[in-house]
């Protein structure tokens, strides 16, 4: 057993928040200068400038890249060799976020109440997910998730019988009523199977993986590539000025479901697309 003090923790989070809103990955910086190269419109172009111009600034000066600095949500993958020690664990985490965003100067974007609204004050409680994986080891990943974009996400329970058409009709369904509301162009991440809440966070995890890599099982790997390749012809474009660029990348995560059920929920996110991980 290996002991991990919880404080360890608050120490990365702060940090993680803070270079997650800062720092784009450099698969999705990459996969923005690849569009841009592709596009021809002069409106396109110009607003994909603007987003790489945008990015260079926040990395060279330590800046947000944009003013939704997002809700904090926080997975570990616990090592089941770990022991946490010297306090709770989820007052440590939110400890981290709180000090991050503080200290960052990172926009508070959280309320209290979902209904009554009233700001926290400092981001907290972050949206902590927690797996248990072999080894003494804990990887921690922030991804803030601005909610511009977290708003056009839909999910639905299909009956089996809606095959793979109904899958491929829905996730253009949910691009094309998003339209320029999550500030295109966006990452599209796609959850098959599992349970209705599993099948969301399937989504969410999609949108961390890398936008250069694809799902190990070549018939997902694809059906990320034929969708991104039609997301692109609905002609959304950068901001939803026109062009063909709407998505820089689609994500597809699976697990089994049962018998009855096909559910499938599509998460969106906005070009900045931020997470950052760390191992203790
Ligand atoms: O800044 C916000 O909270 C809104 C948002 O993420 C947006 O899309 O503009």
């Amino acid at each position: 057993m290996r002991e991990v003090e919880v404080s360890r923790l608050t120490d990365v989070i702060e940090k993680l928040c803070i270079e997650a809103n800062e720092h784009l990955p450099e698969d999705v910086k990459c996969a923005i200068k690849t569009c841009r190269a592709c596009e021809d419109g002069e409106i396109a172009k110009g607003i994909l400038d603007n987003i790489i111009e945008n990015f260079d600034i926040a990395d060279n000066e330590n800046v947000p890249i944009c003013q939704d600095t997002g809700m904090a949500c926080v997975f570990l993958e616990i090592g089941q060799d770990v022991h946490f020690v010297g306090g709770d664990l989820t007052d440590a985490i939110n400890e981290g976020v709180r000090r991050g965003y503080t200290n960052g100067y990172l926009r508070k974007s959280v309320v209290k109440d979902p209904v009554r609204r009233g700001n926290t004050g400092d981001n907290t409680p972050a949206m902590i997910y927690t797996e248990i994986v072999p080894g003494d080891k804990v990887k921690i990943t922030v991804g803030p998730k601005g909610f511009g974009s977290e708003n056009m996400s839909m999910i639905r329970m299909f009956k089996p019988s809606a095959g793979l058409q109904g899958i491929k009709d829905f996730i253009l369904e949910v691009v094309e009523t998003a339209g320029p509301n999550p500030c295109p162009p966006m990452v599209v991440g796609v959850g098959i199977g599992g349970t209705f809440d599993k099948c969301a966070l399937l989504a969410k995890k999609a949108l961390m993986r890398p936008l250069d890599s694809h799902n190990s099982d070549p018939f997902y790997a694809d059906l990320e590539d034929e969708m991104l390749k039609k997301v692109n012809k609905l002609g959304i474009g950068p901001q939803g000025f026109g062009g063909k660029t709407t998505a820089i990348g689609l994500n597809i995560e699976t697990m089994p479901t049962h018998i009855a059920g096909m559910p499938c929920a599509v998460n969106i996110n906005c070009h900045v697309t931020r997470h950052k991980t760390e191992v203790i």
